[in-house]
């Protein structure tokens, strides 16, 4: 498949998904927050609920499993040795190279993403309060930060925290490797300085072709974004190209990513996080133009007016409902705001986060029961404009929504 993501909401054709695992569940609740976590999961309803995005989205579009590729990539004995040192000296695990590349495929594919118990054979072992030698991978399946489409090319993530650094790794491997995708990948590691750079898949939104939306908080820093403009300046076409940055609270935790606060639903419908999007704070907004190869940076109202001033008029859908705060700050938090299109006008989101979904009603969504498209009882391609809606009572609580657990590989390209 050739990578093509020109915007978020161009009929999606590829994506790929992770279904959760054993490692979501190899966690206590004294250390869920080093895995970044804010509660500890249950699998078995994680695995049900995550079972309604495959099912969904395996009716509109190719899907793929980062496990079945990541098994796929290791079959070539060459990168599986690449693989395996690079991972092994990116975790200083030097020791564990032989008998890594002693494992199956298929094992070895596991032990990366479910984690390798540590095995107690001397004193420091013996005595380590830790149960693995490679942690556990508890954000895979929250694919969309771990590695971004853009246009033809796989940006691939510089991770904020160390516990999700192997994700990229992988992901590069697979782009690179797996032999399912044409396209080119670009590491930010290739930076002279790369110390401060941070980019993580759920601050970047491409709202067009040549307009990037991208959030700079916690995750991605300036110099993450600094680094995205020093590849847009190095292009050979030098038409005009368009990043606007929206600043974000480093606190709490549901303000991780910019798609936590702010996504794209179709031509002229977005979905807001009104406090830190629309009303008067702290945060700025800011807007870069890259023309013939000179930047332009200057300060704006907010990302609606910037996007105004591209030829896009997007009406704000307000997360939670407009009535009351609270209403708004506990659907935010239980990422409420965090839609993925399967089209324009057609999304797919939490059913936990009922004013939400009101408010899109509305607004002329539909709410569809992603059950009710499982059991074909329901045919997408009978409605025009909706949300399909997902159980979330577990899946939530590893911090994301459908943007966050969703990585487009393809979508059809939109008539502007
Ligand atoms: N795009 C997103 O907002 N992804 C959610 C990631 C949650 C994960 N627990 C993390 O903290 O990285």
């Amino acid at each position: 498949m050739e990578i093509n993501v020109s915007s978020e909401f161009g009929t999606l054709e590829g994506v790929i998904l992770h279904s959760p695992g054993a490692e979501v569940e190899n966690m206590t609740p004294e250390n869920a927050q080093r895995a970044l976590y804010s509660d500890i999961l249950n699998l078995s309803i994680a695995k049900k609920e995550y079972q309604q995005v495959i099912g969904v989205l395996s009716k509109v579009a190719q899907t793929f499993e980062v496990r079945d590729l990541l098994t796929q990539t290791l079959s070539t004995p060459s990168v599986k040795e690449e693989l395996i040192r690079d991972l092994c000296a990116a975790e200083k695990q030097y020791q564990l190279v032989d008998e890594l590349l002693e494992l199956s495929p298929e094992a070895l594919s596991k032990a990366l993403i479910e984690g390798l118990p540590l095995k107690r054979n001397n004193l420091t072992t013996f005595l380590s309060e830790d149960r693995y030698s490679l942690h556990p991978l508890f954000n895979f399946y929250f694919t969309r930060d771990a590695s971004i489409s853009i246009n033809n090319k796989v940006l691939i993530g510089k991770m904020a925290n160390k516990v999700r650094d192997r994700e990229a790794i992988i992901m590069e491997a697979i782009f690179n490797h797996s032999g399912t995708f044409t396209t080119s990948t670009i590491n930010p590691y290739i930076a002279q300085d790369n110390k401060h750079i941070s980019i993580e898949g759920g601050d970047v939104l491409i709202a067009r072709e040549d307009v990037l939306i991208i959030g700079n908080g916690c995750r991605t820093t300036s110099q993450g974004i600094d680094f995205i403009l020093s590849r847009i300046l190095q292009r050979s076409d030098k038409s005009r190209f368009h990043i606007i940055v929206q600043e974000l609270p480093h606190t709490p935790e549901s303000f991780i990513h910019l798609d936590m606060v702010f996504t794209l639903l179709d031509f002229n419908k977005c979905m807001v996080y009104e406090p830190i999007i629309l009303d008067n704070n702290k945060y700025q907004t800011v807007h870069i133009t890259v023309d013939n190869n000179k930047v332009n940076i200057r300060a704006v109202d907010n990302i609606l007016t910037a996007l105004h001033s591209l030829g896009m008029d997007l009406e704000p859908i307000i997360c939670g409902g407009t009535k009351d705060r609270w209403i708004q700050e506990r659907e935010q938090w239980h990422s409420g705001a965090n839609f993925f299109a399967l089209g324009p006008g057609k999304v797919m989101g939490y059913a936990r986060n009922v004013y939400t979904l009101e408010e899109m009603n509305k607004h002329g969504f539909e709410i569809i029961k992603a059950k009710d498209v499982i059991t074909n009882h329901i045919d997408l391609n009978a409605h025009h404009k909706y949300v399909v809606a997902i159980d979330g009572s577990e899946l939530p609580r590893g911090g994301g929504g459908a943007r966050c657990m969703t990585m487009p590989v393809r979508r059809k390209k939109i008539n502007w």
